[in-house]
């Protein structure tokens, strides 16, 4: 019996029967574990050549575990028992979880936002630093990396002493750190980002923090060899069956925890799934929901299939535990195993969807559009559309926004976008997700005022996750981007551009990409953050406009 259970009904049972028995057909799962990269066809070899060393994680990450453990030590023998992990995407999402579910604290920083990073530059004198990039030259990491050891300096700190790089071997980032005398520790190059959960990447800053990542990898390796095995009770394949081969596709999968004991698993899972799966106009969109009454918990809707992430069932599931009138997936098993099993249904997912997973070839496109505009300089961005009090209002994507003069006007205006039976609706916000935080409350009342699928991502954050799909998946989303002006902006030392120049770059380079692909999108600016956000927030939480058709959930 094995740790894990996968359990589906309806659609989502009907695709484990049809496509489970063609992975087996290929020997998917033996071949995946012994790195075939042959497995996502000839235009995707080269990549997954290169990509496929996270299925022996559990055993080959094991040397780190003393280093970290040792590095731990002798950090808290100095008095530092507070850790910052800068970090981008699959360089830090798998430590929030990890150290989440452990009940350790991790202050992860994964924004370019000004009072977001100032917030983090405390409490030097007890505070360690992770500073993680595979490639080493994402900038929010580059740009957290300069103020961290400017603030050192300042306080008379030695930077060497309290940064720790985590990056690939001979990555840019790699260099530097190792000339400039820094620690690193190097994590195995043939590993993707959102596959890194299991390397260095998730393995140092977890801990460092004091998790007990060894227990982690026991978990993972004790499921090893049922994901590997050619079997139909393998839940990896029923997983990745269940999420990929629904006829005809149900591309939202609503991930909710329903007492799964995790803590966040579903943020974690979201950039594996969209960034893995959201390209060549097809993908399959998280959607992550933060409880079961939220209503696409509770919609039979035809393009949504609900993943229940509950606790760890003693007994072997069988299909009839989910609710038999519509597409629904329930997965329970302790958190190291999790992480291998969506790993493998991801990687089984993207071979059903004839799309190669490891390359995230539409995130590109908005980081080159974001450097394009700071080069420029972005005090040239365009007149508003419209300002109401703090608020400027601005389309893109098309004529849309009609005679909208106010925000309420210009969300209806934006809504009316939205297909009624494919469409999602992401809201962006590049705020400080924190100090910020109650805004995701209006997600749910969203999605009853749509009655569509809502997805609520921070800025940049998502843009490593989500922003994938938007860009590369299919063209069913309507995007509402919120932006403000800082309460005071921050300096990126040795950069012609500071925080605020940055993230604002960040923001209208990935909506004008958006708009290439004919997508409409809302900008909100806040020109005074308070005001602009009461406003916002108040019109966000308007009521649904008629009465709720799907009934309230
Ligand atoms: O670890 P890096 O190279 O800084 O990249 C951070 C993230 O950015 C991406 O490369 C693009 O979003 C992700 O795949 C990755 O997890």
């Amino acid at each position: 019996m094995s740790a894990l259970g996968v359990v589906a009904s309806g659609p989502a049972a009907d695709a484990i029967a049809v496509a489970v028995p063609a992975l087996l057909e290929a020997q998917f799962a033996s071949r995946l574990f012994a790195q075939d990269a042959t497995l996502w066809g000839e235009e995707a070899e080269s990549e997954s050549a290169i990509r496929l060393s996270w299925v022996n994680l559990a055993r080959t990450s094991r040397p780190l575990l003393g280093e970290i453990a040792a590095m731990r030590d002798q950090l808290r023998g100095e008095g530092v028992d507070r850790v910052v992990l800068c970090g981008m995407g699959g360089s830090s999402l798998a430590p929030e979880v990890i150290c989440a579910t452990a009940g350790v604290d991790l202050v992860v920083l994964d924004s370019s936002q000004p009072d977001m990073v100032r917030s983090a530059l405390v409490d030097l004198e007890r505070t360690v630093v992770v500073v993680s990039s595979k490639s080493g030259s994402t900038v929010e990491t580059d740009s957290q990396r300069r103020a961290f050891r400017a603030a050192f300096e300042e306080k008379g700190i030695d930077p060497t002493a309290r940064i720790v790089v985590v990056t690939d071997p001979g990555s840019p980032l790699d260099e530097e750190a190792r000339s400039g005398g820094y620690r690193v520790v190097n994590a195995d190059p043939n590993v993707g980002g959102r596959y890194s959960a299991l390397t260095a990447f998730g393995l140092v800053p977890s801990g460092l923090a004091g998790a007990d990542i060894e227990a982690l990898l026991d978990d993972a390796e004790a499921v090893a060899d049922v994901l590997s095995a050619d079997d139909d009770g393998n839940p990896g394949l029923r997983l990745g069956a269940a999420m990929a081969a629904t006829d005809p596709l149900r591309d939202k999968l609503v991930l909710v925890d329903d007492g799964s004991g995790i803590v966040g698993f579903p943020d974690w899972a979201e950039q594996l799934i969209a960034e893995s799966t959201g390209k060549q106009g097809t993908g399959i969109l998280p959607v992550v929901v933060g409880s079961t009454d939220d209503p696409e918990a509770a919609w039979p809707d035809p393009d949504v299939t609900v993943v229940r992430l509950t606790g760890d069932d003693d007994t072997e599931p069988t299909d009839e535990v989910v609710r038999a009138d519509r597409s629904e997936i329930a997965v329970s098993g302790p958190l190291g195993a999790q992480l291998l099993l969506w790993e493998v249904a991801t990687a089984a997912a993207g071979r059903l969807l004839g799309i190669n997973p490891f390359d995230q070839p539409d995130v590109e496109s908005a980081k080159k559009a974001a450097r394009t505009l700071l080069d420029q300089g972005m005090g040239s961005s365009d007149e508003p559309a419209a300002t109401d009090g703090a608020v400027e209002i601005r389309a893109l994507g098309g004529t849309w926004l009609g005679g909208a003069t106010t925000v309420p006007q210009a969300l209806e205006a934006l809504f009316g976008q939205l297909d009624a039976d494919r469409g999602y609706l992401a809201v962006m916000a590049y705020l400080d997700r924190l100090a910020d935080a109650d805004l995701a409350s209006v997600r749910p009342g969203l999605a009853r005022r749509t009655h569509r699928p809502v997805t609520f991502g921070w800025g940049p954050r998502f843009l490593h996750s989500t922003g994938q799909f938007h860009k590369g998946g299919p063209a069913t989303g309507v995007y509402l981007q919120v932006t403000t002006a800082p309460h005071e902006d921050l300096a990126v030392p040795g950069r012609e551009f500071s925080f605020g120049d940055f993230v604002a770059a960040q923001a209208a380079g990935d909506a004008q990409v958006l708009a290439e692909h004919h997508r409409p999108v809302l900008q909100l600016h806040l020109t005074d953050h308070d005001a602009g956000l009461a406003q916002v927030r108040e019109a966000l939480s308007a009521p649904a406009a008629g009465p709720d058709a799907k009934g309230s959930a």
